[in-house]
């Protein structure tokens, strides 16, 4: 870890969303206070340019959930655009969130899901990420993104075309330009990217009339940077262009390979073919349930769960069909796996005297062993998508 010279000590708070998680409460809590006596946190990234995996590997727990309530939970239920607005509107009234808490966590969400991604590019070069930012909170939801992803180690540039004159939004960009952020108006013709963040329109996208310069040609380029540039394009709750509810109605055939829904997917998500992720851990179960969503169960600390497939959310056959020559569904097998590493610690929580700190005997940190089973079975997932699609 990048030596600070102030270490903060973390407690750290789990704060299960899925009902059934309450009666884990008291052992996390304990596991993250004995972590916390063993290590020092840095608290966060506004701080230091620490790894945040580093961070959040070091400390987490999974929550152990039973194969039914994993196998739930990946039905996340899908938002109209009107209730997406409704729910938004919601939040910010009955429980009193403020618009800029709520866009912090959804880009902190947005950057772990992008950080993940290009980890796991196989390119020559990686870290290069473009952050196209639409007027709306779609687009300030990329600059909080791009802020974080500098924080976590990457190069972040951003293109805001049309920038808003509110003032947290004014914050926003100085925020980013004190990262030393590029923020430009269009898109460049002479970078290079291995990512781009499309954050132009989110639900509150109008697909009835055409779309408004300057953002056709900002989408128009993007796409042709993901061409040129073989970039890997990551939508930001909805993909640009899209009905919000229909889906690509506009036949500029805008398909990104990665969409990151927030709070839960809009309903064009069911006609998205690609990897999904779910973020945005801040919804308060009565509104959750009025709404009909379920928040899939989140690992640790992570704002974004690395979770296979979120298999209900995509129109395809379930992985079952692919596996179905295995034994077990993969769920049951994780679910073996966690009780193997309950049975690893005594009554009180503490580690039995084999293992070392947080190491498993291979060596390897339990969290890290788990994000990367979770992300093996995705990747199968998607995979399997693609040969079907050919
Ligand atoms: N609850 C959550 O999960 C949170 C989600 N957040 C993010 O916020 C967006 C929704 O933000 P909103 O500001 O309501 O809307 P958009 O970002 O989609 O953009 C609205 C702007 O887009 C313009 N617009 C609409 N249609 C067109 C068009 N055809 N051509 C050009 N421009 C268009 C519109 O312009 P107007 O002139 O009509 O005003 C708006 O300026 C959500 O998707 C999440 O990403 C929040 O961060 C909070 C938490
Ligand atoms: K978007």
């Amino acid at each position: 870890m990048v030596p600070v010279k102030r270490i903060i000590l973390a407690t750290c708070s789990f704060i299960p969303h899925a009902p059934k998680a309450t009666s884990f409460i008291p052992q996390l809590t304990t596991i993250s206070l004995i972590a916390s006596t063993r290590r020092h946190f840095v608290a966060s990234s506004l701080l230091a340019s620490t790894t945040r995996g580093q961070v959040c590997s070091s400390i987490t727990r999974t929550v152990s959930l039973s194969a039914t309530d994993s196998t739930m939970a990946f039905e996340t239920g899908y938002l109209n655009a009107k209730d997406a607005a409704a729910l938004d509107a919601e939040l910010m009234s009955t429980p009193g969130f403020s618009l800029e808490q709520l866009m912090e966590l959804a880009g902190l969400a947005v950057a772990e899901a992008v950080y993940q991604v290009n980890s796991e590019n196989n390119k020559e070069s990686t870290n290069r990420v473009l952050v196209v930012c639409g007027p709306g909170n779609n687009g300030g939801d990329g600059l909080v993104a791009a802020r974080h992803l500098v924080h976590f180690g990457l190069e972040a540039d951003i293109v805001y075309p049309k920038p808003s004159s509110k003032q947290h939004f004014i914050n926003l960009v100085k925020q980013c330009e004190d990262m030393n952020i590029p923020v430009m108006s269009e898109i460049p013709s002479d970078k290079k990217y291995d990512i781009i963040v499309d954050s132009i329109f989110g639900f509150s996208f109008d697909s009835t009339s055409t779309i408004r310069e300057p953002f056709a040609t900002a989408i128009k380029d993007m796409i042709r940077l993901q061409k040129d540039q073989n970039a890997t394009m990551i939508s930001v709750d909805v993909p640009s262009g899209w009905d919000v509810d229909g889906g690509d109605l506009t036949g500029e055939n805008f398909s990104p390979e990665v969409l990151i829904s927030l709070t839960a997917p809009k309903m064009s998500a069911k006609k998205f073919k690609g990897r999904h992720f779910v973020g945005g851990r801040f919804l308060p179960p009565a509104i959750a349930e009025k709404y009909g969503v379920k928040m899939p169960p989140y690992p640790g600390v992570q704002q974004m769960p690395p979770y296979p497939g979120l298999r209900h959310c995509m129109e395809v056959p379930s992985v079952d069909d692919v596996h179905d020559q295995e034994e077990e569904d993969w769920a049951v097998q994780y679910q073996a796996y966690l009780d193997e590493k309950d049975a690893m610690l005594n009554e009180d929580g503490e580690d039995v005297p084999s293992r070392q700190g947080n190491k498993s005997p291979q060596g390897e940190d339990w969290a890290v062993q788990y994000a990367e089973y979770c992300i093996e079975k995705e990747k199968e997932f998607f995979q399997y998508n693609q040969i079907k699609e050919s």
